[in-house]
C-alpha cells in the first residue's frame, strides 16, 4: 500500500518531508525493521521507542509516525498517539479484516483461554471456519503461531485476522486482556460478541485498584455497539459477578446472562461434581438439557455456560453445541492430569491468581478421598499483593503446601518466597525454592490416594528466571518424578 493510502485512516497530522513510498509492513520494534517498512515509534512501559527512530532509519524504514521530535531523513508523520496511529493504520492497512469476521471478545480475570477453546471447537463441530487468538498462540485450521501475548500488539492482531479472512474464516475468537484493553491493543477490533467471565484479583501492578482493573475491562463493553461493523452487538455477562451489572449499564449492546447463583438466560442447576468430570442441568428460556462433560468443576460450568450463550448468537443448534462439549477432553495445562500408572493423583492447572487457585483447591476437595497436596509459587515482575494470598490459600485449603517458584523473571526467587510467606500464620508448609525440587518433593510425599495440585504453569514449557527462558514444562516434570520414585 501506498504511504498516502495508509495515511487515510488519521484524522489529523503534521507531515515532515513528502514522499509516498510503497509501504510493505508495519513494524514498532527497530530490530525487526526491513526495507519498506513504515516505523511507529511508540512510547512503551519501559523505553521510548522514538529512542529507535535512527536505528529503524538504517534497517530501511522508509517512513516514520512519531510523537515527539526524531532526528531521521525519511518522512515522518507526527500525530498526538502513534499507538492510536498504529491500530488505525494497521486496520486500514490490512483492509478493515474485523468488520467482515464474527468477533468474539473474552475478557475476565479467569476462563478466557478455556471459553475462546470451547467456542472454537464447538464451532468447528458445527462446520465454521473459526479462528483463535490467546495466550497459547494464534489457531486456525492446523496452524499454530506461538504468541508473547495474550492479546498480541494491534497490528498483529489486524494482519492475522486478514490472514485467517483471506483463508476463509467467518468468525474469530480473540482473549482481551485487561492489559491489552487499557493499552489499546484492540482498538479498530469490531466485536460483534462481549463475554465477560469474572473479576477478581490479579495485575494491579498496572491497574492501581481494583475499580481500575474493572473499568479496564469494561472498555471491551463500551467498544461493542459503537462501531462500524453490521450484525448483532451482544454483551455476554456472568450474573453471578457484580461487576456485570456496571457492564450492562455501560454498552449499547444487547445483554445476554448466564451464571449459576442466579436467574440467568442461560443457567446451570443441580451440579454434580466426579473426578473425571461434571454433570449438570442447563435450562434456556423454557428448554432443559443434560449435560454430563469430561471438563471438572464449577468454573467449568461457566465457562461452557459463557460459550454455549455466546455460540447460540449465531444460531447453532444447543443440541449439537452440547455434545461438541461432551467431546472436549480437557483445555491443556487447565486441570490436566498426569498419569504415570501411579495410585496417587497428579493434576496440573494454570491457577496463577487467588481466585483460581482457591477454586482448584476447592473443587478437588470435593472428590478428594485422602490429602490435597498443593505446589504453588507466584510469578516475579506481576502483582505483588496477590503473594501473600495465594500462600494463604495454599496452606489454608491443603493437607500439605509446597511454596516454590513460578516464573521468578527477574526478581528475587526468595525475595518472592518471603513475601508469599507473609501470609501465612503459625501453619506448617514446606519451601523449597527450585520447582523441579518442589515438584520432586510432593511426588515422593504422595502416599497411595492423595491428589496432587501444580498449581500456576499449566501449559508453559518454559520457566523465566532472570531474563532466560529455560525449557521446563510441569508435566514434563511430574512425569519423571513418579518415575524416579518407581
Ligand atoms: C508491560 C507490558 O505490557 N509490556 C508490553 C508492551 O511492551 P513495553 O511497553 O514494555 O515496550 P518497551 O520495551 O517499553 O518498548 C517500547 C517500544 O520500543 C520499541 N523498541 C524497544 C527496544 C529496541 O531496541 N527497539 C525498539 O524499537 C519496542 O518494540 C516498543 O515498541 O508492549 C509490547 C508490544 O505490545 C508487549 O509485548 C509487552 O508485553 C510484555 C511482553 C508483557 O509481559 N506483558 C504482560 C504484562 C501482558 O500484557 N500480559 C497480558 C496477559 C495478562 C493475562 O492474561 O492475565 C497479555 O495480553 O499478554
Ligand atoms: N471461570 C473461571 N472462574 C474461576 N477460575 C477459573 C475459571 N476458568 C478457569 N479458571 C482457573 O483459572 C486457570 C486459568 O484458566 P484460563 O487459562 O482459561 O484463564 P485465562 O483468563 O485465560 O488466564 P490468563 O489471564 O493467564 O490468560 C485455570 O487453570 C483454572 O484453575
Ligand atoms: N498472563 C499472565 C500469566 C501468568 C502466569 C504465571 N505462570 C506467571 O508467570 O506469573 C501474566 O502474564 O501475568
Ligand atoms: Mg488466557
Amino acid at each position: 500500500m501506498k504511504f498516502a493510502d495508509c495515511l487515510k485512516a488519521l484524522a489529523f497530522f503534521r507531515q515532515e518531508r513528502t514522499g509516498n513510498p510503497e509501504i510493505n509492513d508495519l513494524v514498532i520494534d527497530s530490530r525487526l525493521v526491513k526495507p519498506g517498512t513504515l516505523f511507529f515509534c511508540i512510547k512503551g512501559h519501559h523505553v521510548d521507542g522514538h529512542l529507535f527512530a535512527a536505528q529503524a532509519e538504517k534497517n530501511g524504514a522508509v517512513a516514520m509516525i512519531a510523537q515527539d521530535p526524531v532526528d531521521v531523513s525519511i518522512p515522518v508523520i507526527y500525530v498526538n498517539d502513534t499507538h492510536k496511529a498504529l491500530a488505525m493504520i494497521s486496520d486500514q492497512f490490512y483492509g478493515h479484516p474485523s468488520r467482515d469476521l464474527h468477533m468474539i471478545g473474552v475478557t475476565g480475570t479467569n476462563g478466557k483461554t478455556t471459553i475462546t477453546y470451547l467456542i472454537q471447537s464447538i464451532q468447528e463441530a458445527a462446520g465454521m471456519n473459526t479462528g483463535l487468538i490467546g495466550t497459547m498462540g494464534i489457531r486456525y485450521k492446523d496452524e499454530w503461531l506461538p504468541v508473547e501475548n495474550t492479546t498480541p500488539e494491534v497490528h498483529l492482531i489486524h494482519k492475522n485476522l486478514a490472514k485467517m479472512k483471506a483463508q476463509g474464516a467467518v468468525s474469530v475468537v480473540m482473549e482481551t486482556s485487561s492489559n491489552a484493553l487499557y493499552d489499546g491493543r484492540v482498538h479498530g477490533c469490531d466485536f460483534n460478541v462481549g463475554i465477560f467471565t469474572n473479576l477478581t484479583e490479579d495485575h494491579l501492578d498496572l491497574h492501581g485498584t481494583m475499580k481500575d482493573y474493572m473499568y479496564a475491562k469494561s472498555l471491551l463493553f463500551s467498544q461493542l455497539g459503537n462501531s462500524y461493523g453490521s450484525g448483532k452487538k451482544v454483551a455476554v455477562l456472568n450474573a453471578d459477578d457484580p461487576a456485570s451489572e456496571v457492564y450492562r449499564h455501560m454498552t449499547a449492546a444487547q445483554v445476554m446472562t448466564y451464571g449459576i447463583d442466579k436467574g440467568a438466560d442461560f443457567r446451570a442447576k443441580s451440579i454434580q461434581i466426579r473426578p473425571a468430570g461434571t454433570d449438570f442441568i442447563l435450562e434456556t428460556g423454557s428448554r432443559s438439557y443434560s449435560v454430563s462433560m469430561k471438563l471438572i468443576g464449577k468454573f467449568s460450568v461457566y465457562n461452557v455456560l459463557a460459550a454455549l450463550a455466546a455460540c447460540s448468537i449465531q444460531g447453532l443448534d444447543l443440541a449439537g453445541m452440547i455434545h461438541a462439549v461432551e467431546r472436549i477432553k480437557g483445555v491443556s495445562g487447565r486441570f490436566e492430569p498426569v498419569d504415570a500408572g501411579q495410585d496417587f493423583t497428579v493434576i496440573v492447572d494454570y491457577s496463577h491468581t487467588p481466585d483460581s487457585l482457591e477454586n482448584a483447591l476447592d473443587t478437588i476437595r470435593e472428590f478428594a478421598q485422602k490429602r490435597i497436596i498443593a505446589v504453588v509459587g507466584c510469578g516475579g515482575d506481576r502483582e505483588r499483593g496477590k503473594r501473600p494470598i495465594m500462600a494463604r490459600i495454599a496452606v489454608n485449603k491443603s493437607d500439605l503446601a509446597v511454596l516454590t517458584s513460578d516464573n521468578p523473571r527477574t526478581e528475587d526467587p526468595a525475595a518472592i518466597l518471603e513475601e508469599m510467606e507473609a501470609g501465612i500464620q503459625g501453619s506448617t508448609y514446606k519451601k523449597i525454592i527450585n520447582r523441579r525440587d518442589a515438584i520432586k518433593y510432593a511426588v515422593e510425599s504422595a502416599e497411595s490416594g492423595d491428589i496432587i495440585l501444580i498449581a500456576g504453569k499449566g501449559h508453559e514449557d518454559y520457566q523465566i528466571i532472570g531474563t532466560t527462558k529455560y525449557h521446563f514444562d510441569d508435566r514434563e516434570e511430574a512425569r519423571a518424578a513418579i518415575l524416579e520414585r518407581e
